[in-house]
């Protein structure tokens, strides 16, 4: 029995695998380790066990998000089958209060020789729905995954945003109180993971809860009241989703097991062919008019290669300087001006489809913007062979910023935008302080192109 504020329940689970090295040893051992145990004759093993969770306890309360975090194989897809009981566990016990659906792997629940509105209604069903239920939910699920026409195709012709699209608005309109989620959302779009984003919002309002696996730190603080980071099978640690994640993160950056010096990559002649001036730094107030107290001064810290990174390190960024548009490596800036974020690095292995990207963070670590090569490269991908130098310039007009202390991470992966392996992420890489600024509320101020004043009552409008 759970007391009525608790939605999941989870006392001492754990998980044994059977892995076979050879796939007839599974046959033997179905057809022989009956006849052993029957005539007592000692068994033969055709198998080794391994253990995907052990001793896993902890509580989910009615009306919390929980994001589980952990690296690749950690047991987090085991843990949320055993929750949704699609898979049986070794020891230990889970209950659940209330109606679970999930979004597991892509796919499941889903007959790929089904078009989308078959599927609605078998994977309604298969959730506990009736054919009359659906029926009247049907138009509202179709709305949602918003598909166009797809939806009267069989699935198997499915693209994997639009199996999200189709699974997530099943699960949405099935009456759940507990949605459990596994890393799904990371193949959706940008305007569709919004559209769910505030769909959880209001899911949470109404006191449901939900528990999700996610690889995305920023959605774990932002969407999370607890994190559970799962470790080789055990929980680690539970509580507060920002400090887990910190944790978290530090971890990862510690067990990249490749300490290449990063400052060792001589890119001398590499710069000087690309027309970087990197040993003057230029003052780039000079050229400017100093007319008014109200300018939007930034001051630019250099490259800080001892900042905080994690990843594999098939590749390191080795520098990272902004430049002016005539790749002078400056050292100040204002607010408005066209500038170059230039990000350097080393490849250490092939890599086949190398994104590189930036995010400007506010001093609370608020994301103010930020971007990346993925889709200004997607029909010319360039390759990285191992040792190859590279390099990527973000030209862009700085925004005005409000004073305060700002920082530049700096990431390179391999992969695409929603799925990638990452090799270098070095947070604050640069800071910078803006000193003075005519902004007073907001995030940041645009360059305006012009601005107007109109009344009817003038003549002429005045510019
Ligand atoms: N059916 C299975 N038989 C044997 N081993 C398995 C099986 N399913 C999973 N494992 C192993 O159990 C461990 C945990 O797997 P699980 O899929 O739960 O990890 P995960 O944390 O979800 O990983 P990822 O983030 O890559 O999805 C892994 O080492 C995996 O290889």
């Amino acid at each position: 029995m759970l007391c009525d504020s608790i939605a999941i329940k989870i006392e001492n689970l754990a998980k044994d695998y059977k892995v076979y090295k050879k796939p007839e040893d599974k046959l033997k051992e179905m057809l022989f380790s009956n006849f052993f145990s029957l005539f007592k004759i000692g068994t033969k093993k055709y198998y080794e066990v391994y253990t995907a969770l052990k001793s896993v306890s902890f509580e989910v309360k009615k009306g919390e998000i929980v994001g589980i975090l952990g690296k690749n194989g950690c047991g987090k897809s085991t843990l949320l089958q055993i929750i949704c009981g699609t898979l049986p566990s070794t020891e230990g016990n889970v209950v659940v209060s209330g109606k679970v659906a999930a979004l597991l792997e892509l796919g499941v629940g889903f007959n790929p020789e089904y078009t989308g509105i078959e599927n609605i209604y078998f994977y309604a069903s298969i959730l506990g729905l009736t054919n009359k239920q659906i029926e009247k939910k049907i138009n509202r699920i179709i709305e949602f995954a918003d598909i166009g026409d797809f939806i009267n195709q069989p699935v198997k012709t499915y693209s994997s945003g639009m199996y999200v699209r189709l699974a997530f608005s099943v699960i949405a309109h099935v009456d759940a109180d507990i949605l459990i989620i596994d890393e799904a959302l990371a193949v959706g779009d940008a305007f569709f993971i919004q559209k769910c984003m505030r769909f959880i919002r209001e899911f949470i309002k109404k006191g449901r809860t939900i528990l999700f696996v996610s690889h995305d730190i920023n959605s774990v603080i932002n969407l999370c009241n607890k994190a559970v980071w799962i470790d080789n099978g055990i929980v680690k640690k539970i509580g507060d989703p920002k400090s887990i994640s910190n944790d978290y993160l530090a971890e990862l950056y510690n067990s990249s097991n490749t300490n290449e010096k990063s400052n060792e990559v001589n890119s001398k002649d590499y710069r000087s062919k690309l027309g970087i001036k990197s040993e003057t730094t230029y003052d780039i107030r000079r050229k400017l008019l100093i007319t008014s107290n109200l300018r939007n001064d930034l001051e630019i810290f250099s490259f800080n290669d001892e900042s905080k990174s994690f990843g594999c390190k098939g590749a390191v960024i080795t520098d990272v300087m902004l430049l002016t548009s005539d790749k002078e490596n400056i050292c100040w800036t204002i607010g408005g001006e066209q500038v170059i974020l230039y990000i350097e690095g080393k490849s250490l292995i092939n890599i086949s489809k190398p994104i590189i990207g930036f995010c400007v963070k506010d001093k609370l670590g608020q994301h103010i913007f930020g971007d990346n090569t993925y889709l200004a490269y997607i029909n010319k991908s360039v390759s990285l062979k191992e040792n190859d130098l590279f390099s990527s310039e973000f030209a862009f007009n700085m925004p005005i910023l409000p004073a305060g202390d700002y920082s530049i991470s700096v990431a390179i992966a391999d992969g695409d935008q929603s799925s990638h392996q990452q090799h270098h992420w070095i947070h604050d890489a640069i800071i910078f302080k803006s000193h003075s600024s005519s902004i007073s509320s907001g995030l940041v101020g645009i360059p305006m192109q012009s601005i107007k004043l109109h009344a009817s009552s003038m003549e002429s409008s005045y510019e």
